[in-house]
């Protein structure tokens, strides 16, 4: 049997297909390569190239391989553009997300992994957030994603599909020096603030200094990929119990913007430019997870708790690979 990973040649989830293969599993990754890197898929694992929008391509997927559990990475994925695009988020993303869960109803595949996020809670009326925290999305990103848990969640009451909605916060790191984040074009912070250090870019621009939080810039707590990753595992496992669960994902420490760019400066030794600009339509100030129950449940340990160290294995992949996959060899192994 093989799990079936949407979204498996891009950041988080090719991190997920790498741990995945090292755990003995068969693996088949689904993915457009609109953002995703042919050279991020591990070799062990079987690649198919299609787009989710093509019911018939998901459904010709679950007939040539035997998938028992699914992984779903593939999105659009930025809180900013899906406010200035809302339907690229409140219809292509559900239509996708629906083909993929009719397909694995149909073919009787019923554990399926959700990546959500930590834009469910808007602004929030509690820091840190835990799973209880209501509910009210900050984005019309966010708002596909609790769609998506919502059919989940019915699908289970009513198909027998089991679930995890997997929260996470800031995804941040690289797995490896030859493996990490290179989105085009690239927006989040962390990868930014290193290309300036590379000198491949002038400055960084902070958005908004007029925040409700200590230096006045947002606030938000950085999981490194590798950690995401060990909570798929975990939580692919878990599910075996027949019982669904929704987890938020985060080390529980909250870094202000201007924090990040002054860590990148200790780790990079480099001067980093920065100048503040306006704020990002859609952004919370502050976003902080309390992951207390899936280290509970589920025995979750991240490994890479701090920011240095966080932002230091973004920067060797970086400096290996200033043009990102482009100088990558070969796949993963
Ligand atoms: N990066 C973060 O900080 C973060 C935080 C919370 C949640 N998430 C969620 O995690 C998931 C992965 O994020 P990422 O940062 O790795 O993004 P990414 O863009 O690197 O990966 C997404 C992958 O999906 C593929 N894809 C997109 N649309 C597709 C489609 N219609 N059909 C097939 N493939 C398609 C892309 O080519 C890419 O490889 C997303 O669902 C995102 O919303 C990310
Ligand atoms: O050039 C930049 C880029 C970002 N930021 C700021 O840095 C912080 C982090 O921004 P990112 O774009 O790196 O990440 P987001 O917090 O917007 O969003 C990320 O985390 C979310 C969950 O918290 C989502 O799920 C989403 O998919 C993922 O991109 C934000 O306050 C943003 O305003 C800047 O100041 N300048």
């Amino acid at each position: 049997m093989s799990t079936l990973v949407t979204g498996g040649a891009g950041y988080i989830g090719s991190t997920v297909v790498r741990e995945l293969i090292r755990q003995g599993e068969d693996v088949v990754v689904f993915d457009n390569l609109s953002q995703g890197h042919r050279k991020a898929v591990h070799q062990d694992a079987t690649l198919v190239v299609g787009d989710l929008a093509d019911a018939g391509a998901v459904d010709s997927v679950f007939r040539t391989y035997d998938i028992d559990a699914i992984m779903h990475f593939a999105s659009h994925t930025l809180v900013g553009e899906s406010m200035e695009e809302p339907f690229l988020y409140l219809d292509t993303n559900i239509r996708c997300g629906l083909n993929l869960m009719r397909a694995a109803v149909e073919h009787d595949a019923d554990r399926f992994i959700l990546s959500s996020t930590a834009n469910l809670f808007g602004l929030p009326d509690e820091m840190p957030i835990t799973e209880e925290t209501s509910i009210d999305p900050g984005s019309p990103y966010g708002e596909s994603k609790r769609i998506l848990e919502r059919y989940l969640h019915w699908l289970d009451r009513t198909r027998g599909m089991t679930f995890a909605a997997l929260r996470y916060f800031n995804a941040a790191g690289a797995a490896g020096p030859d493996h990490g984040e290179d989105h085009d074009p690239e927006t989040h912070l962390i990868p930014i603030v290193l290309e300036v250090a590379l000198g491949q870019r002038d400055e960084i621009v902070i958005f908004g200094d007029d925040y409700d939080t200590p230096d006045g810039t947002c606030v938000r707590d950085y999981i490194h990929v590798r950690d995401l990753a060990q909570a798929h595992i975990l939580a692919l496992r878990a599910l075996k119990d027949g019982k669904s669960r929704v987890y938020n994902l985060g080390n529980g420490n909250g870094y202000s913007v201007r924090e990040v760019i002054e860590t990148a400066r200790e780790v990079t030794g480099r001067e980093i430019p920065a100048r503040v600009g306006d704020r990002r339509p859609g952004d919370p100030a502050t976003l902080i997870a309390d992951a207390q129950r899936i280290r509970d449940e589920l025995g979750w340990d991240p490994q890479f708790p701090t920011l240095s160290d966080i932002i230091s294995t973004a920067w060797d992949w970086h400096v290996k690979h200033p043009d990102g996959y482009a100088s990558v060899s070969e796949r993963p192994s």
